[in-house]
C-alpha cells in the first residue's frame, strides 16, 4: 500500500496542526449557535472524527452519505444521496465537514439540498482543496491545505476505496490508476 504512493504532500503531524487551527476557529465562530455538524461520507470520516474534538463548544452531528467517484479518478458530475441525514435541518446553523473540494459537483449539490431544506445557514470546513479542478464556482469557508492538481490519496481517501486508512495525504502513482 505504501509503494504505491508517489509523494507524500502532508504527514499526520502537519494534518492534526492544520486541525487544531481549525477547531479553535471553528470554536469561536460557533459558540452559543449549537451547530449541526454534518460529515460528508465516506471521505471526510477521518477528518470529521478529528475535527470535532478541536471544537470546544456544544454541537451535534450527523451524516449523509454521498458519491460521485465510484472506480474513476473523475467525477461522473451525478451526485448520488446514499444516506440521507436523520434529523431536520430547518432553522440550524449546518457546518459541512468535507475532505476534498474538487470539482466542486458534491459541495454546490449538498447546498443546494440544504438551502431547500431552508437551514438557518451553511458554511463549509473543508480540509483539502484542489481550486485547479473547479468546474463550478465554490469556496470552502473554512480551508486546510490548497493542494497541486493531481490525484490523492489517504486520510480518508480513496482511490477505488482503497487507501482511506494512510495516516497522511500523497499523491497516488499514476501506473495504480491507469493500468
Ligand atoms: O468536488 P468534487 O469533484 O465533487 O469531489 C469531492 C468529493 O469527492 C469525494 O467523494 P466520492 O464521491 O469519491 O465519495 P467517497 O467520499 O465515498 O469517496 C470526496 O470525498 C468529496 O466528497
Ligand atoms: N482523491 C480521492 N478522492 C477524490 C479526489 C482525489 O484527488 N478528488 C475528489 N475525490
Ligand atoms: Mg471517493
Amino acid at each position: 500500500m505504501y509503494s504505491d504512493i508517489q509523494d507524500v504532500l502532508y504527514s499526520e503531524e502537519q494534518i492534526q496542526g492544520k486541525i487544531q487551527e481549525l477547531g479553535e476557529q471553528l470554536s469561536k465562530d460557533y459558540e452559543g449557535k449549537n451547530p449541526l455538524v454534518i460529515c460528508v461520507l465516506k471521505g471526510a470520516f477521518i477528518f470529521m472524527a478529528d475535527l470535532v474534538k478541536q471544537i470546544k463548544v456544544p454541537l451535534e452531528l450527523d451524516f449523509m452519505a454521498v458519491s460521485s467517484y465510484g472506480q474513476s479518478t473523475k467525477s461522473s458530475g451525478v451526485v448520488k444521496i446514499i444516506k440521507d441525514l436523520d434529523v431536520p435541518v430547518e432553522g440550524r446553523h449546518i457546518l459541512i465537514v468535507e475532505d476534498i473540494i474538487d470539482s466542486g459537483l458534491t459541495l454546490s449539490y449538498l447546498i443546494d439540498v440544504l438551502e431547500r431544506r431552508n437551514a438557518k445557514t451553511i458554511s463549509v470546513v473543508a480540509l483539502f482543496n484542489k481550486p485547479a479542478r473547479r468546474t463550478v464556482e465554490l469556496e470552502p469557508d473554512y480551508a486546510g491545505y490548497v493542494l497541486p492538481d493531481e490525484f490523492v490519496v489517504g486520510y480518508g481517501l480513496d482511490y477505488a476505496e482503497k487507501y482511506r486508512n494512510l495516516p497522511f495525504i500523497g499523491i497516488l502513482k499514476p501506473e495504480i490508476y491507469s493500468t
